[in-house]
């Protein structure tokens, strides 16, 4: 929306998928993200979730921008949970309890969240990356989407930046066709399980984690990010 000065229409011009492809995507017949992406002309905005040693050099050789979301580790073990629930390429995640030991060991597609997140936070001032929290921007969308704007070099003005908050509210997106995924065959992402914008709140943990699994992890994460200057929001 930042790129289109929040023009909705242009955004609505089709689904997500096609706009801004998931570069690691590969289902053939159909053409690839990576197929996809050379298709489109620059400036292009992509979709990724790769960790930054899996990401083609090509990206850092042409000082491409960056804009990296953070999130919570409990909360995205939860979401994480449920979208592999519904994704039917990815691996039955099993009960809660097992995908709770699944997650804490990294044995997760795109690997372990610790070395994830360590991986984006230590390079960050190194190129050129905007490292967001999730918590940030559900607490004042506002003020994170100009953060945005600031990194894309665009000025948009205070009317438009408060279109922008509105349209990509989690409500909002939920209900748009474009974005919610409801295009995708139910073979792939079957969101009679789980809907694709499932909850989008920050501490659904809590309804998930029991009391022991919440002390465990703690510890855990306690040793994962020893030594790290992130620091998360506390829950
Ligand atoms: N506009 C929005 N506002 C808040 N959360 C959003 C959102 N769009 C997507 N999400 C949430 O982001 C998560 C998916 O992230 P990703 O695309 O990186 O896998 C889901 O979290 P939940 O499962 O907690 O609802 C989804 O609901
Ligand atoms: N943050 C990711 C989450 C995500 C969403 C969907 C998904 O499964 C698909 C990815 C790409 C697909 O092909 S295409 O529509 O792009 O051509 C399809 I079909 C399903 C995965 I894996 C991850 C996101 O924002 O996409």
């Amino acid at each position: 929306m930042i790129e289109h000065n929040g023009d909705v229409e242009k955004c609505q011009r089709a689904i997500i998928q096609h706009r801004h492809p998931f570069i690691e995507w590969a289902r053939p017949p159909q053409p690839s993200g990576v197929d996809k992406a050379n298709a489109m002309p620059s400036p292009r905005i992509l979709r990724t979730h790769l960790p930054t040693q899996l990401l083609p050099p090509s990206f850092w050789e042409n000082n491409c921008k960056f804009l990296y979301v953070a999130r919570n580790a409990k909360d995205c073990m939860v979401s994480y949970y449920h979208f592999q629930r519904m994704n039917q390429m990815l691996p039955d995640p099993g009960t809660w309890e097992e995908y709770f030991e699944t997650f804490i060991s990294g044995k997760v597609g795109w690997g372990s969240w610790y070395d994830h997140v360590k991986g984006w936070w230590e390079i960050k001032d190194r190129y050129q990356i905007l490292f967001l929290f999730y918590e940030d921007m559900k607490q004042d969308p506002k003020h994170e989407i100009q953060k945005v704007m600031q990194f894309m070099g665009k000025n948009l003005d205070e009317t438009v930046l408060d279109k922008i908050v509105q349209e990509t509210s989690f409500e909002k997106m939920k209900e748009n066709p474009m974005v919610n995924r409801s295009t995708v065959p139910k073979s792939i992402l079957d969101q009679s399980i789980s809907p694709f914008m499932r909850k989008g709140t920050v501490g659904d943990w809590k309804n998930h984690f029991t009391v022991a699994q919440n002390e465990r992890f703690n510890e855990i994460y306690k040793q994962k990010m020893e030594g790290s200057s992130i620091n998360f929001t506390e829950l």
